[in-house]
């Protein structure tokens, strides 16, 4: 669980105004989506919190502490996985413990027993305690950014951010792994913020949205605000012709795709 409050914050490179005035507060344990088209800031926001990026201007605080650089208490999940593929699934999870553990006993394989176990229980949370011992490089594309997100989960992050972390999967696995990914912060109450560009993936997953366009925060509302008019303007309408197809066939409020409904969020 983590409070994070971002205030005025802005990035440039060179003449490019990647942020442009960000403001906003993150209340412990809310799942949040990101939205935008390519180039809209994303990646830059989401690295500005997880301090690899230093901002122009602006702050951020987590818990009342201004971040200043990487934290051993933020995690990060990528679209690409950067497993080590000769290594087993639970080989790579338990590396989340890398940053609480020495170098010599990483290299030896002398984990802590709680960083065992904390490996153990995350690949639970993502469903491939069956496949702890499974080489990684031979697990799926959806398997392995599961067992990214394992292996975030054992760094014990309070805040879980995630970088497009579907956008190279199938529509099937992207929504499993979107599952999961939900399923691991809520099972912990784990502050999170997903950057998606897939808008069905986020309607269906995201509690709150945070809209960016050109740098600037051009929404930020829950479920209910989340309408079709704010997709167009955060994408135009091309993005929204499908759903507004759909809403034709179906008229009342739909939020939830397939598989969806039996998820409470
Ligand atoms: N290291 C950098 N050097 C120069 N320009 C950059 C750098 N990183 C990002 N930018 C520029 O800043 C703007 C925002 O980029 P950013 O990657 O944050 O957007 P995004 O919404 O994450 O896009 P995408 O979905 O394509 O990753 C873009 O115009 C991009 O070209």
């Amino acid at each position: 669980m983590s409070k994070i409050e971002v205030t005025n914050l802005s990035k440039s490179y060179g003449d490019v105004q990647a942020l442009d005035d960000v403001s906003f507060t993150i209340p412990d344990g809310e799942f949040v989506v990101l939205l935008g088209e390519s180039g809209a800031g994303k990646s830059t926001l989401l690295r500005c919190l997880n301090g690899i990026t230093k901002p122009s201007a602006g702050s951020i605080t987590i818990d009342d502490e201004p971040v200043k650089g990487p934290r051993n208490d933020v995690a990060m999940i990528f679209q690409q996985h950067y497993l080590l593929e000769q290594m087993s699934a639970y080989g790579n999870a338990l590396t989340g413990a890398l940053g609480r553990t020495s170098f010599l006993k990483s290299l030896l394989g002398l984990y802590a027993e709680d960083d065992k176990h904390e490996a153990l229980r995350a690949l639970d949370t993502v469903g491939l305690l069956d496949e702890a011992n499974q080489r990684a490089g031979k697990m799926s594309g959806g398997q392995q950014q599961r067992v990214g997100i394992a292996r975030a989960l054992v760094q014990k992050p309070n805040l879980l951010l995630a970088d497009e972390p579907v956008a190279s999967l199938d529509p099937a696995s992207a929504e499993t792994v979107m599952r999961y990914v939900r399923q691991a912060a809520s099972e912990r109450d784990l502050s999170t913020i997903a950057s998606l560009h897939q808008v069905n993936i986020a309607r269906e997953f995201g509690e709150r949205f945070l809209g960016m366009k050109d740098g600037e925060l051009v929404f930020d509302g829950y479920r209910e605000d989340f309408t079709v008019d704010v997709i167009d303007e955060i994408y135009g309408d091309i993005e929204t012709e499908s759903i507004r197809e759909e809403r034709e066939v179906t008229p009342t409020e739909t939020t939830a795709t397939s598989g969806a409904q039996a998820h409470e969020y």
